[in-house]
């Protein structure tokens, strides 16, 4: 559905994105991850000919982003960062109208808009002026208008950026449904970690215009980062001893010990056990699972959050119980 090669940005001595190889088979769910300004944006305008490369290459949907503009258009829905949706038309006439655009017939357009207003959950405010909307509300009517032409490939940029948690879980609940009916492969960008944790089957993380992972978020989180075990002694001389005792790497501070192991909830119960059996039992453990943002961490040495690239706190699956 993508296939890029070297594809490569430059805004005067600004490197947006530099050579990036990115292949997206059809029916993926995609998501660009990355701080502000890593190129995610770049990317997508390229991929969706609004802007040309400055070298490199890039088939959409079949055909060259440059040579091919109009099929690769035709082929592909793109919902910007802005507001797409118009503000004196009633939500389902906005629609009806995108449709025309894109040279449908008004039957077929009024067909297709009717469909998207019950897939995304525009039911009661389709017949609303689009100015009384509410974020999320005008946010759904813009993915509406995005694949009123039924693409094949819609490109989402940061959808939920902006909205609040309820809204933001809500649209990606919508996201989520609405490829399953109509199979449409998704590429969105974000750079809300939970975002592209819980909706992605793949997660491309991109940091100053490169791709430096690229892997399902399962194993982003386990190949770089893995999970640790921290224990809690009574006194040191229990943590030595069971220090000595365990097989796994570690960490010692005074009466705690840090593990890293590769699946510490499976690995806890006999862990204890086999320390209550040598005599030292633990008297405290937490389960610490690594977040994405740990991923981005342990790969650039920067967190996400620096800077406010990613304001949502990410659950962490810390569980501190008595041993
Ligand atoms: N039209 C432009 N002219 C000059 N520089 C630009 C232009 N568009 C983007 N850039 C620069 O290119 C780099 C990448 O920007 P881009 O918008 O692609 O990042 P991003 O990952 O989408 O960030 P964000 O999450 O903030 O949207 C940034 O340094 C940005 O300032």
């Amino acid at each position: 559905m993508i296939e890029t090669h070297e594809l490569t940005r430059h805004f005067k001595d600004v490197r947006a994105v530099q050579g990036i190889d990115l292949t997206v088979a059809p029916g993926e769910l995609v998501a660009l991850l990355g701080p502000n300004g890593a190129g995610k944006s770049t990317t997508l305008r390229m991929l969706t000919t609004l802007i040309a490369p400055t070298s490199g290459t890039a088939r959409v949907a079949g055909f060259d982003v440059v040579r091919r503009q109009r099929e690769v258009r035709q082929r592909i829905g793109y919902i910007g960062q802005g507001n797409g949706a118009g503000h004196s038309q009633r939500g389902r006439d906005e629609l009806i109208s995108q449709g025309r655009a894109y040279g449908m017939k008004v039957v077929a357009a009024r067909r297709r808009a009717a469909e998207l207003i019950d897939s995304l959950g525009l039911g009661e405010v389709a017949d609303r002026t689009v100015s009384t909307l509410s974020g999320g509300q005008r946010r759904r009517l813009d993915i509406a208008m995005g694949l009123i032409h039924a693409p094949e490939l819609l490109f989402l940029d940061e959808p939920s950026t902006g909205l609040d948690p309820q809204n933001r879980a809500n649209l990606q609940e919508h996201i989520l449904r609405l490829r399953e009916r109509h199979e449409t492969t998704i590429v969105l960008t974000t750079h809300y970690l939970d975002e592209a944790d819980s909706m992605a089957e793949r997660v491309i993380v991109i940091d100053h215009g490169r791709i430096i992972a690229d892997d399902t978020p399962a194993r982003l989180k386990t190949e770089h980062v893995g999970d640790r075990i921290i224990l809690g002694f009574d006194h040191e001389v229990d943590a030595a001893a069971a220090a000595a005792s365990i097989a796994h790497p570690l960490r010692r501070h005074g009466t705690r010990l840090t593990i890293s192991v590769p699946n510490a909830p499976r690995l806890v119960p006999d862990l204890l056990e086999d320390l209550r059996a040598a005599g030292v039992p633990a008297a405290e453990v937490e389960v610490r699972r690594p977040t994405l943002d740990d991923v981005f961490l342990t790969l650039t040495g920067r967190s996400l959050r620096e800077g406010g690239a990613a304001a949502e706190t990410t659950e962490r699956d810390n569980a501190l119980v008595e041993a």
